[in-house]
């Protein structure tokens, strides 16, 4: 089949590429045309395991390409996804602008019948927007061909987008129509051999339930972060709460670790756009605000604890930051915990030492154009960053961070604190070495009581 993305984004891009593991011939559209030119020669402009195995794949065998020219990729297209970005507003509405603006492109340039998806995330009626902006363009040029508008929303995850592609736990296809839900289930029948859940709604509810369902991963988060913080006030190790609380098939154990707050281009801009089509609704949109709220709140707890630790003087401290990218398996650092506490450290007056395995040049980038970027140090090796610290701050869960050698941190570093962002590490353990260990909703005071020694992290 012929298919077009428009945008090679995070989700264009692996939707792109995923579709040509099938056998189909995909023409991938974006507006930048340095990444159009990088990724026609094989070079990934994002760090996705995998992906780029694929897409240079394909470039071989001819069934990938990628151009800046909409017109020529939508010619003669059977299938045309929509993948821009939608990014937030800064009164935390979506900005649908591209995919309108790819709406309007597509009403000039379509030269057939073709079913058009919006995969970006879009406020409800926004395919309906899109729709009657392409049958205008096509009422003007007198073109009757038959385009369907389906709404077809994304769900993959950073640093597992291919599996998550390739392997869907559901397929959501949002359409009235019985020729474009035909369409996209002769499309998608290739990734739901092991598992047939495809489900056709009306557009709305499509676009519907992608908000609900990063709202509810969100809210879960949230409420893990309430409850780890009222457990480091009761002396409970959350740990042991969230293994207890999972083990019931109702609530299950996704998405209960608590941590340093939900960063991405998804969760955050996300809760905001539900709590916005609320309040444009004059709903008050309670819990979900609750749930914004305690997010950027947890973003100060790793400061807060650096802060009591050293009595609010961390002037001159050198602190080891482990992590950068808002989550392990990914270079993206779109609102990523690690950004504010790096900000918020260096105001206090601390230099930073960091390391992440992949999103070190993002970061670099990011920081260029403060004014303190000289304070924020990068370095090729996590080990390196430990050297003369008084602390050592785990932001993001890498593999490689879960098993260091304590004894050789303990005598690299010159302080003794490690604040554990991700509750990676047993407490007891890095107390016997001579650490003070801080996790999230557990330890709050540095002390160890006995009974934390039989637990097995
Ligand atoms: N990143 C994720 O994990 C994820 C997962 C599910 C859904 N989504 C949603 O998918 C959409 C895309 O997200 P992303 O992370 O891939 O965004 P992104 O910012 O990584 O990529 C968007 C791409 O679109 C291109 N673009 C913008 N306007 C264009 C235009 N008019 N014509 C052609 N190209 C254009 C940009 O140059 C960019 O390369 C968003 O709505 C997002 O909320 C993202
Ligand atoms: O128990 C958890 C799980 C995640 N996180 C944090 O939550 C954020 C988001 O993580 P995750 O959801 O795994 O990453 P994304 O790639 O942003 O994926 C989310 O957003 C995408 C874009 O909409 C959706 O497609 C996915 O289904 C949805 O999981 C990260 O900062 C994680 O560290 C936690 O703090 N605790």
């Amino acid at each position: 089949m012929k298919i077009a993305v428009i945008g090679a984004g995070y989700v264009g891009l692996v939707t792109a590429a995923c579709l040509t593991e099938m056998g189909n011939r995909v023409v991938c559209v974006d507006a930048a045309a340095q990444k159009v030119a990088a990724l026609k020669r094989g070079e990934m402009p994002i760090y996705e395991p995998g992906l780029e195995d694929i897409v240079v794949s394909a470039l071989n065998a001819g069934l990938l390409d990628f151009t800046t020219s909409l017109e020529s990729a939508v010619a003669s297209a059977d299938y045309v996804f929509i993948a821009v970005g939608t990014p937030m507003q800064d009164d935390g509405r979506c900005d649908t602008s591209a995919v309108l603006s790819v709406a309007r492109a597509l009403g000039q340039s379509l030269t057939d019948d073709a079913i058009v998806i919006t995969k970006s995330t879009v406020p409800v009626g926004t395919g309906d927007q899109v729709e009657s902006i392409i049958q205008e363009r096509l009422r003007l040029r007198n073109a009757a061909f038959k385009v369907d508008v389906v709404s077809n929303p994304e769900f993959l995850k950073e640093g597992a987008a291919v599996a998550d592609f390739m392997t869907p736990d559901r397929i959501i296809v949002g359409s009235d129509s019985q020729h474009a839900r035909e369409m996209m289930g002769v499309l998608y029948a290739p990734y739901l051999r092991r598992n047939d859940r495809i489900l056709y709604m009306g557009r709305r509810e499509a676009e519907m339930t992608k908000y609900a369902s990063n709202a509810m991963l969100a809210a879960r988060i949230s409420f893990m972060n309430e409850i780890a913080e009222l457990c480091e006030h009761c002396d409970v190790d959350v740990e042991d709460v969230r293994l207890g609380m999972g083990a019931d098939k109702r609530i299950g154990n996704a998405f209960l670790f608590p941590g340093a707050g939900y960063g991405g281009s998804c969760l955050p801009k996300d809760v905001r756009a539900l709590i916005a089509t609320g309040e444009d609704r004059a709903l008050d949109m309670c819990i979900l605000k609750s749930v914004d709220e305690r997010n950027q709140a947890q973003k100060r707890v790793m400061f807060d604890k650096l802060y009591r630790y050293f009595d609010g003087q961390l002037e001159g401290k050198a602190i080891a930051v482990w992590g950068l990218a808002f989550k392990p398996g990914t270079d993206d650092i779109r609102e990523a915990p690690a950004l504010n506490l790096i900000e918020k450290l260096v105001e206090a007056g601390a230099r930073i030492v960091a390391y992440d395995p992949v999103a070190m040049a993002n970061t670099r980038r990011y920081f260029a154009k403060f004014p303190y970027a000289a304070r924020v140090r990068f370095v090729d090796e996590p080990n390196a960053a430990v050297v003369g610290a008084d602390a050592l701050v785990v932001v993001t869960e890498w593999k490689r961070f879960r098993q260091p050698d304590f004894r050789s941190l303990k005598l690299a570093m010159r302080g003794r604190l490690i604040v554990d962002g991700r509750n990676l590490y047993h407490s007891g353990h890095l107390s016997r070495i001579g650490f003070d260990y801080r996790g999230v909703g557990r330890d709050n005071k540095g002390l160890n009581p006995p009974h934390r020694d039989r637990i097995t992290t």
